[in-house]
């Protein structure tokens, strides 16, 4: 049995904790019982000995398949994995929506992706980057009533994303330490305004608005000055036709959405600015989490 997730991009600039994007970058696993509990890992993390042992996938599986089972069978876990750790690209939401689709999946049990999105709820409290894992696309969500309430709109195939991953990992968890306790209503009224032009764009394919729409007072300046060079990230990316560039999640990858004849060319011109960093382009991912049996 095979679960795939893919990479997100939340925020998007001012949607803080409310928009998010999903990428053809994904994280993988192959599961078969076996007679003793093994764990392989290629790509991401796999130079990280502590992933083999006690990872977050593992017992967020366990805890879903010791409640859905009565059976105590072992599994050999293959990772393959592309998203990488604590860059702000959705690595932790591809972890949690993985497990719980794999537990479910082992036992035979159908999972609706609606249920998988507010199971994965529970161990990511802001749902940017859970549903588009889950759904695919672009995505506005809210939770209400502890359930994400979304729309979701499918990403055109004209349009790329460019991403630039600094060496540096940033945790989301000590990133969002780095944000101020309260906003003026003037910073409030800014962003609710830039996130509502944000959303309008993308669900009428208004793509020249997105430049604008994106600005944000809520969190990138915070973040961004634990590594200013990513202020010249950003300049470098509009200056070189961007449609928009912003922090992606809690950073530290920049991401950069264009129309795909511009792609290369920026892609090339980060490059050539950036070289300690990685920069690629990547297409949209409009199917979100994936089971194969
Ligand atoms: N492939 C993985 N396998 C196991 N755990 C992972 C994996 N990727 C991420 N994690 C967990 O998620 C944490 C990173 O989450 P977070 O700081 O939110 O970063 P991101 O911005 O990538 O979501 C890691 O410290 C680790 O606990
Ligand atoms: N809205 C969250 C998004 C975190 O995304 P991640 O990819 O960095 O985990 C935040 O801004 O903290």
């Amino acid at each position: 049995m095979r679960v795939s997730v893919p990479a997100t991009s939340a925020n998007m600039g001012p949607g803080f904790d409310t928009l998010g994007i999903a990428l053809k970058m994904k994280n993988q696993v192959v599961i078969k019982p076996s007679k003793f509990h093994s764990v392989s890992l290629k790509g991401e993390g796999s130079n990280n000995p502590a992933l083999k042992d006690n990872n977050m996938f593992i017992s967020i599986f366990n805890d879903f398949y010791h409640n859905l089972s009565t059976k105590r069978r072992n599994f050999r876990f293959e990772f393959f994995n592309e998203v990488p750790m604590s860059r702000g690209l959705g690595s932790s939401s591809a972890v949690i929506v993985s497990a719980i689709a794999s537990a479910y999946a082992i036992e035979g049990i159908d999972l609706p992706k609606k249920k998988l999105l507010n199971l994965a709820l529970a161990y990511e409290n802001h749902p940017d980057n859970i549903t588009p894992a889950v759904m695919g696309g672009f995505n506005v969500a809210t939770v209400q009533d502890n359930e994400v309430k979304f729309i979701k709109k499918d990403m055109p195939k004209y349009l790329k994303a460019i991403v630039v991953i600094p060496n540096r990992p940033i945790s989301t968890h000590m990133s969002r330490k780095t944000l101020p306790y309260k906003y003026s209503k003037d910073d409030a009224v800014y962003n609710l305004s830039h996130s509502s032009l944000l959303t309008a764009a993308f669900m009428t394919e208004n793509w020249e608005m997105l430049r604008v729409a994106s600005l944000d007072k809520f969190h990138q300046k915070y973040r961004m000055k634990q590594m200013p060079e990513l202020f010249e990230v950003q300049k470098a990316s509009l200056k070189a036709g961007s449609l928009m560039s912003t922090l992606s999640g809690s950073g530290s990858t920049f991401f950069s959405i264009a129309h795909a004849d511009d792609a290369k060319r920026i892609e090339k011109e980060l490059r050539v600015k950036f070289p300690h960093f990685r920069v690629f382009i990547t297409d949209f991912d409009n199917y979100g989490a994936r089971v194969d049996k």
